[in-house]
């Protein structure tokens, strides 16, 4: 095996643009997937993420570029393989559960090539990871969300794809379990050493399963990276938005001997670029966490509105005299009303500026 066996990407996406007729949906996708990564496409409501999965899957075909799973070419402009003729398994939104099946033939519909000996014991051995062995004879009807869940994901995994796909697999479930069955199935894929892409709109849900998040928005990729990387270092004003909490304020660029800094309603703040000679404003975000409630500091800002969080309260404050709104988590026993106003200056490791 050469080393470029080594490291063929499980999945390659190439310059991929989908459309529905004349109407563009996503263009100029590059995406690579190596084996065992869990991977998220995340983005707002109608970005194209169904329609991503769903072109990776081979429901759909592909106007430009190309899809390669394990270096065998899936679909271009000219061809497209059915999803059967493709290695990977799907747990649609809805677990899409053959309704007059039980539990263990659900599971063992996938498994077509095999013996009727090696589909049961094949069945057992997944309903046993996923928890649900002592189902196997209900009907999809008589179980939970959660459990007809777990049977979608052993149902998709048990043919032992190269790639396991998941469409908003965990928004059915209740919000506050949400977070914690996306955990657990993740912890079951990477015990199973599996590759998987999960589709979701939900960033919480994205950060707890996914070691990268693909950031699909206005028909592009906008970056794909760890949840780290988007929420620290955004490569795009739109992911600096969508990732995260904050909020924006202006600042204008002044070169000093250090270096270049901006001046804002929060005091001078230095610039990580090297030039901005070419840029007289830019736009500063300030993360919750960036600005910090100080009673001595001489700049003081209106509360605007509070929310409530327990060990902390969220405040949206507005700047004097720009108007600016900034968001401030300060601990809850700093409790303000609304209309007064306290001292918060800015404490900024690392300016994110556009
Ligand atoms: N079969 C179809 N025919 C025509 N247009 C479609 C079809 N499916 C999706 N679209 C359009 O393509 C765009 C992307 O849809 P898609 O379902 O991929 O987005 P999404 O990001 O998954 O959205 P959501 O989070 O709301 O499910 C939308 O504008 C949608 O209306």
């Amino acid at each position: 095996m050469n080393t470029n066996q080594v490291n063929l990407p499980v999945l390659s996406i190439q310059d991929l643009s989908i459309s529905y007729g004349a109407e563009p949906v996503l263009s100029n996708i590059n995406l690579a997937i190596q084996k065992a990564d869990i991977a998220c496409v995340l983005g707002p409501s109608g970005s194209g993420k169904t329609s991503l999965l769903r072109a990776i899957a081979g429901f759909i075909e592909v106007a430009n570029g190309s899809i390669d799973i394990n270096g065998q070419r899936m679909s271009d402009s000219n061809s497209i393989k059915p999803p059967n003729k493709r290695s990977v398994g799907v747990v649609f939104q809805d677990f899409a559960l053959f309704p007059h099946l039980t539990v263990q033939q659900n599971i063992e519909f996938g498994l077509g090539k095999l013996s009727r000996d090696d589909k049961q014991a094949t069945a057992m051995k997944y309903m046993h990871i996923m928890g649900i062995a002592a189902l196997a004879h209900k009907y999809p009807a008589d179980l939970s969300g959660g459990q007809q869940q777990r049977v979608a994901i052993a149902r998709a995994v048990a043919p032992q794809p190269d790639i396991l796909l998941m469409d908003e697999a965990f928004s059915s479930l209740d919000p506050t379990l949400r977070e914690q069955v996306a955990r657990d199935v993740r912890e079951i894929i990477q015990q199973l050493g599996l590759t998987a892409i999960l589709v979701t709109h939900d960033q919480q849900e994205a950060f707890a399963f996914a070691d990268k998040i693909a950031v699909v928005a206005n028909g592009f990729l906008q970056q794909f990276s760890s949840a780290y990387n988007l929420y620290h270092e955004p490569t795009s004003y739109f992911v600096a938005k969508f990732i995260g909490e904050g909020a924006f304020i202006e600042g204008q660029t002044v070169e000093r001997a250090k270096g270049w800094f901006a001046k804002t309603a929060l005091g001078e703040m230095r610039l990580s670029g090297d030039d901005y000679s070419h840029t007289p404003t830019v736009k500063i975000l300030l993360r919750p966490d960036d600005v910090i409630h100080d009673d001595a500091s001489p700049t003081k800002a209106i509360i605007k509105e509070k929310h409530f969080r327990g060990a902390f309260i969220r405040y949206e404050l507005s700047l004097s005299p720009s108007n600016e709104k900034v968001l401030c988590f300060a601990p809850s026993h700093h409790d303000h009303s609304i209309g007064s106003s306290f001292g918060i200056r800015a404490e900024v490791e690392h300016v994110i500026s556009f």
